[in-house]
């Protein structure tokens, strides 16, 4: 059974800035003057006397077969953090993430393709990547073909594609096999168009295959149909832990 366990999660980043310790003091300074809570917290020295970056701070919580996740906060609390945390492209400097399950990342727009390559050899490279046999390979080269739409272009290298063109290409390589976890950033929420409204279906059926789903969005209404459970973020820590309803309701009316 696919699972998702976080138990104290901790993720910090050093700031590599030869001006760090000033850094840290005139940031300290100007945010200061801001609430308590806000990001100056997050700025604190390492043993070796290094600027740190404190991002997530002991975020602990399991996810089962059939959980929607949806991460909700304020800029910067966190949440892509978490999510990269979860893909394990983040290292924990303590606590632990276990994922149990296929996995799928909808992150960002580059998905790892290789710009060198034609849309249909960074297809077949990922397929043999994930061990995928050539009849499953020449289906997704299908799908997506059908889907991205590219014509010609399928089999020029990618750095010759516009921006839109790449974005059809990876977006429905991403989506063209389902995992049973689906981790998936705003990112693929965003844009409009006749584009858009073919990838949110394609979306919207990816999302109801997973097993389990951790969205981060700013879209309540996305989270009210998608999710199950709400995690909000604040500055690195679980502020709260609940239904849509539950932990919405408190945001929005937070938020103004
Ligand atoms: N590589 C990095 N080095 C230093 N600080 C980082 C790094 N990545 C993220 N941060 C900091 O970590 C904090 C959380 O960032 P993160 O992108 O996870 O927030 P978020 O909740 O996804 O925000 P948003 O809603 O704006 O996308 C921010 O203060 C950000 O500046």
């Amino acid at each position: 059974m696919p699972g998702i366990v976080v138990d104290r999660l901790c993720i910090d980043f050093p700031l590599y800035h030869g001006q760090s310790r000033s850094l840290k003091r005139q940031v300290g300074k100007t945010l200061a003057r801001f609430a308590p809570s806000s990001p100056s917290a997050h700025l604190m020295h390492d043993l070796r006397e290094r600027t740190i970056v404190s991002v997530l701070r002991e975020i602990s919580f399991t996810l089962n077969s059939g959980e929607r996740l949806g991460l909700i906060g304020s800029n910067g609390a966190g949440k892509t953090t978490l999510l990269r945390a979860l893909a394990g492209i983040y290292e924990p400097v303590a606590g632990r993430v276990q994922l149990d399950g296929t996995m799928r990342t909808l992150l960002d727009s580059s998905l790892g393709m290789n710009p060198e390559l034609t849309g249909r050899e960074n297809i077949r490279l990922k397929g043999r990547y994930e061990g995928l046999s050539r009849q499953q390979i020449e289906r997704i080269e299908q799908d997506v073909q059908d889907f991205a739409e590219l014509g010609p272009y399928m089999d020029m290298p990618m750095k010759v594609y516009s921006a839109g063109m790449s974005v059809r290409l990876a977006f429905g390589l991403a989506t063209a096999s389902s995992p049973q976890i689906l981790l998936m950033d705003e990112w693929f929420l965003a844009g409009d168009g006749v584009f858009m409204n073919k990838a949110k279906a394609r979306l919207e059926e990816l999302v109801q295959q997973a097993e389990i789903l951790v969205l981060s969005t700013h879209q309540p209404k996305i989270m009210r149909q998608w999710c199950t459970r709400v995690i909000w973020l604040e500055n690195g820590h679980i502020r709260m832990d609940g239904t849509p309803d539950e932990v919405l309701d408190v945001y929005l009316e937070e938020a103004g």
